[in-house]
């Protein structure tokens, strides 16, 4: 039964919408938008159906009490951070399209494209490429003089003479991606960019962090070394503000569809050219994750494809940490690389404490969305002495396991601590993340009884 008749419009200055089924918005609160009844489409149908339009998107939802599908609108200030919040998941869905198409035409032909850094760690076309688009995104949106970043790469080796080629390559890949901003959502840039723009989006990633203001963390591509071997990989971000880290979002695109697919350590790609049917569009592989301090809530979109047919904005549902507390059933992650992480530690601590699974090897922050989505229930990281972590492996992953209803210490139990510039100063002995308190409680006292015998 249609209720209403003719169309209304109301601003809204300052609103909360919740839709039950896809919280596109919900979490991103509009400072102003409109409402307004359509009555050509309500004739015929038993509810109101109400547009909503905002950003200059338009998105159609019915809107009766009972419905799955309500609006629910509340007054209110806008939340904090959700503009911040909003730009950074648009920035971090356009990186993770960037990285599958680099990622593929590495694999296909191993063109040479993969440097290695001054302590022989791999870097590619897609690390600076990333980090350029996220870079200039930031900055466009909000300004230079409000954005500060710091992040992995530096521009030393691609601005050397013999670099030309790889430099070409990142200015082409920077503009490919850019090309498709409006379907995220985003103004592209009027014209391509040059070679020194490029350069300049990458090198104004200068910040050098510490414990007061507000500064962008970015690991571009985070597990290089599992994205050139065609597995997994992260794109983090997040945002740091007086020394706390206040957002975090996580792009996965390899992210695979059944949670058993995350251990075919190395295999990965083979498994999934294997199962992929080539023109499913139900395809679901890959994803964007993201939480706000303080909000008690974790985020997952499925990633956007660029496709003029899947628009801004995105669906997204919550995400919650396992509810798995008995040993016996829970899985823990770790660095894929021995070198990375002792194996042989936690596989004393493992049987200690009673985890019976095989450790679920994976490369990138990829473990902490594992834990955040309920996938696994542990992460441990132990680097060898005189190694130190850098805020960027870390940032995303822990304000998102943490609103996920996850603890995230080091292995005295203490937070980690993102007030001390690149480096998680002080940390003590290694990264302990845990779906819930008494399995980190476990892991803690474990860590505490073997440590003395170990060779760490
Ligand atoms: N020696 C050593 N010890 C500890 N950690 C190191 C070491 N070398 C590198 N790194 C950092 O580890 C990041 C990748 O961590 P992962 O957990 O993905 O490791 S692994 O690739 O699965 O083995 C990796 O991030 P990316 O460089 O972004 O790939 C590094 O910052
Ligand atoms: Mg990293
Ligand atoms: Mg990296
Ligand atoms: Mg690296």
């Amino acid at each position: 039964m249609p209720l209403f008749c003719a169309n209304f419009a109301i601003r809204v200055p300052h609103a909360l919408i919740h839709s039950r089924r896809s919280n596109f918005i919900s979490n991103h609160v509009a400072s102003s938008f409109l409402l307004f009844l359509d009555s050509k489409k309500s004739i015929g149908s038993s509810k109101p159906i109400v547009s909503l339009s905002k950003f200059n998107q338009t998105h159609h939802c019915s809107s009766t009490m009972e419905d799955q599908n309500q609006l629910v609108l509340t007054s209110s200030e806008p939340e904090k951070y959700s503009k911040e919040l909003e730009v950074a998941v648009r920035a971090v869905q356009m990186a993770c399209l960037l990285c599958q198409r680099v990622q593929d035409s590495l694999v296909s032909q191993t063109n040479g494209q993969v440097q290695s850094k001054d302590d022989n760690s791999p870097v590619t076309i897609a690390d600076w490429s990333v980090q350029a688009t996220v870079s200039w995104i930031l900055t466009e949106y909000f300004g230079s003089e409000n954005v500060s970043i710091i992040a992995e790469e530096d521009v030393r080796s691609l601005s050397k003479a013999d670099s030309s080629g790889l430099l070409e390559a990142v200015v082409k890949t920077v503009n490919k991606c850019l090309s498709k901003a409006p379907q995220f959502g985003h103004e592209g840039p009027i014209k391509d960019l040059g070679t020194s723009e490029v350069l300049e989006a990458i090198s104004r990633c200068n910040s050098t962090g510490g414990p007061t203001g507000r500064f962008w963390v970015l690991d571009p591509v985070d597990g290089t070394l599992g994205f050139v071997r065609g597995d997994q990989y992260a794109i983090a971000l997040a945002l740091i503000e007086d020394g706390e880290v206040v957002l975090g979002v996580l792009g996965c695109p390899n992210y695979p569809m059944k949670k058993e697919w995350l251990s075919y350590q190395n295999g990965y790609r083979r498994i999934m050219s294997k199962l992929t049917p080539p023109t499913s569009e139900s395809w679901e592989k890959g994803c964007v994750i993201y939480a706000r301090r303080g909000s008690g809530k974790a985020w997952i979109q499925p990633l956007l494809s660029g496709d003029k047919k899947f628009l801004w904005p995105n669906s997204a549902r919550q995400i919650q940490v396992s509810s798995i507390d008995n040993p016996a059933f829970a899985t823990f992650c770790e660095p894929v690389e021995k070198a990375n992480s002792s194996h042989s530690f936690t596989a004393g601590l493992a049987h200690s404490v009673g985890l019976r699974n095989q450790p679920l090897r994976v490369y990138s922050m990829v473990k902490y969305a594992a834990i955040a989505r309920g996938h696994a229930e542990v992460f441990m990281k132990f680097a060898r002495a005189g190694y130190k972590e850098k805020i960027w492996d870390h940032a995303a992953g822990v304000v998102i396991i943490q609103e996920a209803g996850g603890v995230v210490t080091d292995a005295g139990g203490q937070p980690l601590d993102f007030s001390g510039g690149t480096y998680l100063e002080g940390l003590d002995r290694g990264v302990i993340a845990c779906s819930g308190a008494k399995l980190h409680e476990k892991i803690i006292r474990a860590v505490d009884a073997s440590w003395n015998s170990s060779s760490l």
